[in-house]
């Protein structure tokens, strides 16, 4: 079966499916207890598309928000790797066509991850704050996420402000720990693709970074602008079907990553400028860990990018990007086999918007 069949009528389409729907960082989407959802992939990736309202540009029959920043989903379990917490696996559900996609993660959902856990009691809570230890299933990555348990129960209300969302609330520490994999994924510091010198790095999130100069914008538009560039938008995905070859991606004609950067210089105190194509619709911020990748590469002597940046004197990058600065704690070092790692630290925050039961289509 493939994800555009649909199986026969479940209980689901007649009884709901236990689902909440939180804010997590610069994004939303619908959280699942994994065993609320069929193991199955494709029949859950089916049943998904029909939460979310999916293949269509409005998604006007389901949860999805008609931009992949809210058409987002995060399935969550209890561990059973040593050492592990939770297992968080995160879906991407095309807004336009009938394709799940678990190629990426989303550091954003990840702040949303731990007080889900403790909602439906997949975890104890701390005394006053909760650290939890999440294995991100989609890339093997392991992150650590803190934050406030008052009373055993996820307080959403406080102080801390990130750029994207209006207001304050409770802030959630997430760090990377360091991955297995190479930072930069064709062991160059810089590629050519199509002409374009291009730096591919990976620090949670794979990206490829252009210098925005080099094709003919600024790199202070906003998203819209560039959207309708379709002269830019083009070359940049033939850029991308090549990268993606390149880093061992394979074809990503249909995933959701790489992710395509324009780099400028700084123009609000911050690191860099960014502008980040994920991949066709240009994000209204940055993801959490695409600034971790973006300021990993910027660090790297001699990457696209590290001639146009005002690097920090700490291990503070503030990316500045559509909507604000984004401010990513990123560490790069070289291993003793000459490869560069990174590890990142980031603060975020989440609210529970809803929780209850959600009802999908009958079919696609
Ligand atoms: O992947 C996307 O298209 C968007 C993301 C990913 C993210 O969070 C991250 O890079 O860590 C987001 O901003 O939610």
């Amino acid at each position: 079966m493939t994800p555009t069949e649909s199986p026969a009528v479940e209980p689901a389409v007649r009884d709901g499916i236990r689902c909440m729907l939180m804010r997590g960082g610069t994004s939303k989407g619908a959280y699942f207890l994994a065993s609320d959802v069929p193991a199955e992939p494709l029949t859950r990736d089916n049943l998904m598309l029909r939460i979310m309202g999916s293949p269509d540009q409005a998604q006007i029959d389901g949860l999805g928000g008609a931009h992949p920043l809210t058409s987002k989903v995060a399935i969550v379990s209890r561990s059973t790797e040593p050492g592990i917490d939770i297992d968080y696996l995160f879906l991407q559900v095309v807004v336009d066509k009938p394709v799940v996609s678990d190629a990426q993660t989303c550091g954003n959902l990840l702040a949303g991850v731990g007080p889900f856990a403790v909602e439906r009691g997949l975890i104890a809570p701390g005394h006053e704050t909760t650290s939890v230890r999440i294995r991100l299933v989609n890339t093997g990555d392991v992150a650590t996420a803190v934050f406030a348990t008052p009373g055993g129960r996820p307080d959403y209300d406080g102080a801390a402000e990130i750029d994207g969302v209006p207001g304050t609330a409770c802030p959630i520490d997430l760090e990377m720990q360091a991955g297995t994999k190479p930072l930069l994924p064709t062991g160059n510091v810089t590629d050519e693709i199509r002409g374009h010198r291009v730096t591919i790095v990976d620090n949670g999130m794979p990206v490829v970074l252009l210098d925005a100069g080099e094709l003919g914008v600024s790199g202070d538009e906003d998203p819209e602008v560039l959207e309708s560039r379709t002269d830019l938008t083009q070359e940049l995905e033939h850029v991308r079907l090549e990268a993606g070859r390149m880093m061992g991606l394979g074809d990503v004609t249909d995933q959701t990553v790489p992710k395509m950067f324009l780099l400028s210089a700084p123009t609000n105190g911050g690191a860099i400028g960014t502008r980040g194509f994920i991949p066709k619709r240009v994000h209204t911020s940055i993801g959490v860990l695409m600034a971790a990748s973006v300021a990993a590469g910027i660090a790297i002597p001699g990457a696209v990018g590290s001639d146009l940046a005002r690097l920090p004197d700490s291990d503070v990058f503030d990316i500045e990007h559509p909507t604000g600065i984004f401010p990513a704690r990123v560490r790069v070092e070289r291993n003793a086999d000459g490869e560069w790692t990174g590890t990142s630290t980031s603060l975020r925050t989440a609210r529970k918007i809803f929780d209850g039961l959600v009802f999908p289509r009958p079919r696609l």
